[in-house]
């Protein structure tokens, strides 16, 4: 069983991750953990925060001389702003002469629409959206990714599986169709700015965030995650909870700011006719493979041995310079909602944060069907499995 948790407040001192279940034997170090933070730090269109945001990782637990050792990983990630909300952010009652000397303490009463702010209010009882808006904040997504990393070393080195991500759409602009990117993509895909593989799609993009920005508004998108080399058997069709599409979509809709996800083709499929929606099954000399892979790598809830496909569409940023309509909580008055320093557009960093949900469920599945002590335990558990498949 593998079962990961975050805590922690955008503007606390840190970020934490626990992961209970992880393999001993994963190679993983926090300078690799680091790259996947910096990488989820970039992209066109990000605001001032990830300027600055150093992410610093410290490794507390699970982890030894690079070597998981089968006990939970817990990983801290700092939030390097900490000094500047040392007082607002305190975890102990604080003097009320001192915190009224802090501008930043003042409560925020105008909540945003397409924010977590009022009904997060509505909720817990707060007149003041900080206390909500602290942790809906996608800088919870730094410490997901921390874990997403440990995730994607053990299931690469127990099972071979390898993940890419890109963006294939962002504001009005699409990346041609038909892109497929293989695991050889990665260093170009990092290097566009909008972690498109369309240089022609890219380059609309960054003008479209570009006009976004100048008129005080915001931009979604949509991201696309590939899994390669997943072996058929993770998942089940046999209970709602145990389908692997369902918990894909759970992992990638907890995201902040996505509102819809894709398995495959799923949304083309269902406008077209069974005879071309589906992927055809053909024999070859070791085995049996599909024609294509319509259906994203997943039938019945169940890996079927094609990569894995799956999307996410990320809703714009709803944090406006262009305020919208909102109330003040204390009076109950039409006004316009707070103006918080924000980014303009997130989603190449949610391709990042999707990789990691993606890498998390796949290691939760691997563990379920071939053992969870070692790598090198699954490894054998692998081989013996694919060694007495009925067919190939
Ligand atoms: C990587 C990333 C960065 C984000 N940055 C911002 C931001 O700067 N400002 C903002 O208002 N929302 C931002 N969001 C989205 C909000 O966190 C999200 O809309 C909010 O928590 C409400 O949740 P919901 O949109 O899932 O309903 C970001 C989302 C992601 C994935
Ligand atoms: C901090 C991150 O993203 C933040 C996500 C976010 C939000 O409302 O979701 C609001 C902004 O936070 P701040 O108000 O501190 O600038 C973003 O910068 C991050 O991704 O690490």
């Amino acid at each position: 069983m593998l079962r990961w948790l975050t805590a922690g407040e955008s503007h606390g001192p840190a970020l934490v991750a626990l992961l209970e279940g992880v393999p001993a034997g994963v190679e993983v170090t926090s300078t690799e953990i680091g790259r996947d933070l910096a990488r989820r730090r970039l992209g066109y269109g990000r605001g001032a925060r990830m300027k600055f945001e150093q992410d610093v990782v410290e490794i507390v637990g699970g982890i030894r001389h690079g070597l998981t050792l089968g006990s939970p990983v817990a990983i801290r990630v700092a939030n390097s702003e900490w000094p500047k909300w040392e007082t607002v952010m305190a975890a102990d009652p604080v003097d009320e002469a001192v915190l009224a000397e802090q501008s930043r303490n003042a409560p925020l009463t105008r909540p945003r629409p397409g924010h977590a702010d009022l009904a997060g209010m509505q909720k817990y009882g707060h007149t003041d959206a900080r206390p909500i808006l602290e942790r809906a904040s996608a800088r919870e997504t730094a410490a997901r990714v921390a874990v997403g990393v440990v995730a994607k070393a053990m299931i690469k080195q127990a099972l071979g599986i390898e993940i890419v991500s890109h963006v294939i759409e962002l504001g009005s602009v699409a990346a041609k169709s038909g892109l497929i990117p293989t695991p050889s993509d990665f260093d170009r895909i990092d290097a566009d700015p909008l972690r498109c593989l369309d240089p022609e799609a890219s380059a609309r993009m960054v003008a479209e965030v570009d006009a976004a920005k100048s008129d005080a508004d915001t931009l979604g998108g949509i991201v696309e995650v590939l899994a390669y080399n997943v072996p058929p058997g993770l998942g089940s069709h046999v209970q709602w909870d145990r389908k692997l599409d369902s918990r894909l979509a759970a992992a990638l809709m907890s995201i902040q700011s996505v509102k819809g996800v894709e398995i495959g083709d799923g949304f083309t499929q269902a406008r077209s006719r069974g005879s071309v929606a589906h992927d055809e099954i053909i024999p070859t000399e070791n085995g049996v493979k599909r024609v294509t892979d319509r259906a994203g790598g997943l039938e019945g809830g169940i890996t079927n041995g094609e990569p894995l496909r799956v999307r996410a569409a990320l809703k714009p940023i709803s944090s406006l310079n262009r305020a919208l309509q909102t109330i003040d909580i204390t009076t109950g008055e039409a006004t316009t909602a707070i103006n918080q320093r924000s980014d303009v557009v997130a989603v190449p960093a949610g391709a990042i944060v999707a990789e990691a949900m993606v890498a998390l469920v796949l290691a939760e599945a691997a563990v379920e069907k071939f053992g969870g002590d070692s790598v090198a335990e699954i490894r054998r558990n692998l081989q013996g499995y694919l060694d007495t498949l009925v067919i190939r």
